[in-house]
């Protein structure tokens, strides 16, 4: 047997220290990022994606050289915790499920992915975007695609997919609460103040915060990274309020907000629910938990209101 719980120490991919749980050989070298107690494993794809996950990160100490490897396992512990503290949800398919991930997936690949199997990170191309597991909300929404698919499984086009991104960024919002941007951490690393997306103001980022101005075609999976914005304006006035197309909504805090969509993700949405079907699971979710006539009840009907889901 080996040294099964020992904490490791690293930096992240902007610098800052990590520790984390880490496995080491019994006479303690090398260890290797596998959390036992989580099921949680970080391996090296070494720029391929092909035969993955790739090499599990290891080290000769408890002292890990790899940021990417560090945020990517660091982060995954942070949104499982969430997930089981929150919701007492035991990982991704509330069974335990093995959580991998892997880094320096591809050849400067902009992207991250649940790919139904484990989770992809890739390092970016320095400009777009730095390596993307350095951002909590990125690896929040990443595994919230995996609880999704495990629940609701919102199918991945048209207004379920536009659903399904929106869940992920409501949850990588919440688990990820200094602001309610999407990305920031690792978008444009040349650039500050900028971010992938925005919850508070999505026309910021150029998605749509109202029905009638969604995208009809056929890009991007019939716009599921556009339409997101709609539903994910919705979210924000029901945790933050404020008033919006002249519908003015009393916000209720993101903690109830997020138990809301938990609640309508894993006992009322179906996999190819619409943006009305959203609003009448959100709805039922609130009455379930706060009552018929609460003021969560009327922040949800309000905030569907004003993002014109009647
Ligand atoms: C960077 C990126 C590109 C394409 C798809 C996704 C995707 O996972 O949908 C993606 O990751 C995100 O959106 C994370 C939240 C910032
Ligand atoms: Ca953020
Ligand atoms: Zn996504």
């Amino acid at each position: 047997n080996a040294l099964q719980h020992v904490t490791g120490h690293g930096k992240g991919v902007l610098g800052d220290d990590k520790n984390f749980d880490v496995r080491c050989e019994t006479s303690g070298s090398p260890c290797y990022l596998d959390d036992v107690n989580r099921k949680i494993q970080t391996y090296d794809a070494e720029k391929q994606d092909q035969n993955l996950p790739g090499k599990l990160i290891k080290s000769s100490s408890t002292t890990f050289n790899e940021p990417a490897g560090v945020d990517a396992h660091t982060y995954a512990e942070k949104t499982f915790d969430f997930y089981k503290k929150k919701f007492g949800r035991n990982s991704f398919d509330d069974k335990g499920g093995k959580l991998i991930s892997s880094v320096h997936v591809g050849d400067k690949w902009n992207n991250a992915a649940w790919d139904g199997k484990q989770m992809l990170y890739g390092d970016g191309d320095g400009k777009v975007f730095t390596m993307l597991s350095g951002s909590l909300d990125v690896v929040a929404h990443e595994l919230t695609h995996a609880v999704t698919e495990n629940t609701a499984n919102l199918q991945y086009w048209g207004e379920s997919g536009a659903l399904n991104e929106s869940i992920s960024d409501i949850m990588g919002a919440t688990i990820d609460s200094k602001n309610w941007l999407l990305g920031e951490d690792i978008y444009t690393p040349d650039k500050s103040g900028d971010a992938l997306r925005s919850l508070a103001d999505p026309p910021k980022y150029k998605q749509p915060d109202h029905y009638k101005d969604r995208y009809i075609g056929f890009q991007d999976n019939g716009g599921v990274h556009t339409n997101s914005g709609i539903n994910n304006k919705a979210a924000y006035l029901i945790a933050a309020g404020g008033t919006h197309h002249q519908v003015k909504v009393q916000g209720i805090g993101r903690d109830k907000m997020s138990a809301i969509y938990y609640r309508a993700l894993t006992l009322y949405l179906t996999p190819n629910a619409d943006f009305a079907e959203m609003r009448k699971a959100a709805i039922e979710s609130a009455t379930d938990l706060y009552g018929a006539n609460s003021a969560e009840v009327t922040a949800v009907k309000k905030a569907y209101d004003s993002i014109g889901v009647n």
